[in-house]
């Protein structure tokens, strides 16, 4: 007898499995889609999913059972439909979504709206029910800074089983304040009361390349279960964003600059300044991990020269290197900005499977914004279902919650740099966004 759990895992992964064969197949019959680079996407698909759901040769093996039975089939064809249709939104194939978005669909919907209130009911029922106690957090978002941290916390938490601290966007800066080295009951005392189910989580962007270069050791000491989330993006960008954020604080030494300097002439001086430095030390390297001498003169920089972290923060691969010893990939999820904002609600579902917790924050829950381009949170109900549903610009913007006024202003385009500006500066990061590249195994589409 399977157990219900595994009986789960092996029905979702018999649906992910159908599910990109019927695309194959669907495919193939079409000449208008570009059937190639469909299949390969069906495949990867089934690929990335085969390695998470099963990894033995056993499972393959039941899996070809599961995949004879026709009675399996049959109960799991809606599923298969609507898993299909967002499989082809995300991969950006709206003609076959529409295909799909039949009124079986929405009927399928609506029974799974039904499904996500029933568990949330649950979720809330053993919140009442059961000892709730501080703890320390579950998950640490680390940064990086302007690379869209805020959008993170603040969707994530509307996931009935993550809980954040109450202050400063759930930010609470333990491990770059002279509060760490109170210990662990001082941390636990930012998080709301939680129970065993839930997440207490926060975020500090600063925390990934903090100038202390000691962080993550004594962060893994005191939460040493802790998920961490890192959230990267083109460092161009970042730097651009950060310099527009800075120059709102004038009170900041990298504010100071960023008011004294156009953004043209901060990297006019910054850039062949930091090559330079970079340059003096690089000539002894063999690895940028055993560069511990690069790693903590980057870190250390902003102490002498004001406003050197609105670029420093930027190499990456240089700051990722300490939590790469304390860390390794099952704790550690490294996510796009730049794919965060494109698709907000298909990086929220995967840090909900990062963590381990029912996916109850779903990709139709996100609309983009009439007038910004940014996606915001509208969960999806019953009635937008409904084809009678018309919904004006006016109502639209009224029932979004979007982030903050202070987000959302270089990347929408509000803001300028000039193109040759921004060209210097990715020409400056291109050897150590290929060299992160590498390191994590992933081609981001900065330069
Ligand atoms: N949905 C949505 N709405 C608005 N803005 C969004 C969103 N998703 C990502 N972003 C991008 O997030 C950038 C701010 O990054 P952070 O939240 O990490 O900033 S901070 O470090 O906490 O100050 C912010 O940078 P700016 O465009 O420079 O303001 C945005 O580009």
């Amino acid at each position: 007898m399977l157990k219900g759990g595994e009986t789960k895992r092996r029905t979702i992964f018999f649906v992910i499995i159908l599910v990109a064969s019927i695309l194959v197949m669907l495919l193939e019959n079409e000449e208008m889609y570009d059937v190639e680079s469909m299949s390969k996407f069906a495949n990867s698909f089934v690929e990335k999913h085969v390695r998470y759901q099963y990894s033995e040769k056993q499972d393959m093996k039941n899996f070809s059972t599961y995949w004879k039975s026709q009675d399996i089939l049959m109960k799991l064809a809606g599923k298969i439909h609507s898993t299909a249709t967002s499989t082809a939104l995300q991969g950006g194939f709206t003609d076959l979504a529409d295909d799909f978005n039949s009124d079986n669909i929405k009927t399928l919907t609506k029974k799974r709206l039904e499904e996500r209130e029933a568990k949330i009911e649950e979720i809330y029922d053993y919140r009442k029910t059961h000892l709730s106690l501080k703890h320390l957090p579950k998950v640490i978002g680390i940064g990086v800074k302007k690379c869209g941290t805020g959008g993170l916390i603040t969707f994530l938490a509307k996931h009935p089983l993550i809980r954040i601290p109450k202050i400063y966007s759930g930010e609470t800066s333990f491990f770059v304040s002279e509060q760490y080295k109170k210990g662990p009951y001082a941390y636990r005392s930012y998080f709301p009361p939680t129970n065993e189910m839930e997440f207490g989580m926060e975020k500090t962007p600063i925390y990934f390349d903090s100038s202390n270069i000691n962080l993550a050791s004594t962060m893994k000491k005191m939460v040493p279960k802790a998920k961490i989330l890192l959230m990267v993006c083109d460092p161009t960008m970042r730097s651009f964003s950060d310099y527009n954020y800075e120059d709102q604080h004038p009170d900041s030494p990298a504010g100071i600059v960023a008011r004294q300097n156009t953004f043209e002439e901060f990297i006019d001086t910054y850039v062949p300044k930091m090559q330079l430095l970079l340059q003096q030390i690089h000539d002894n390297r063999t690895s940028y991990a055993d560069d511990y001498k690069t790693q903590i003169m980057l870190r250390g920089l902003r102490k002498t020269i004001p406003a050197a972290n609105l670029i420093t923060t930027g190499l990456y691969i240089y700051h990722i290197q300490t939590w790469k010893t304390f860390y390794d990939k099952s704790n550690f999820l490294i996510v796009d900005g730049e794919e965060f904002i494109k698709n907000t609600g298909a990086v929220i579902e995967q840090i909900q499977e990062f963590l381990g917790i029912p996916k109850l924050v779903w990709k139709e829950d996100f609309v983009k914004h009439p007038d910004t381009g940014f996606y915001c949170y509208r969960k999806l109900t019953e009635k937008h279902l409904n084809s009678s549903y018309v919904e004006t610009d006016d109502e639209l913007r009224t029932s979004l919650k979007c982030l903050g006024k202070t987000k959302g202003h270089t990347r929408n385009g509000a803001k300028h740099a000039s193109p040759e500006a921004l060209g210097k500066l990715s020409q400056f990061y291109e050897l150590y966004n290929r060299a992160f590249y590498q390191e994590t195994g992933k081609t981001y589409n900065w330069l």
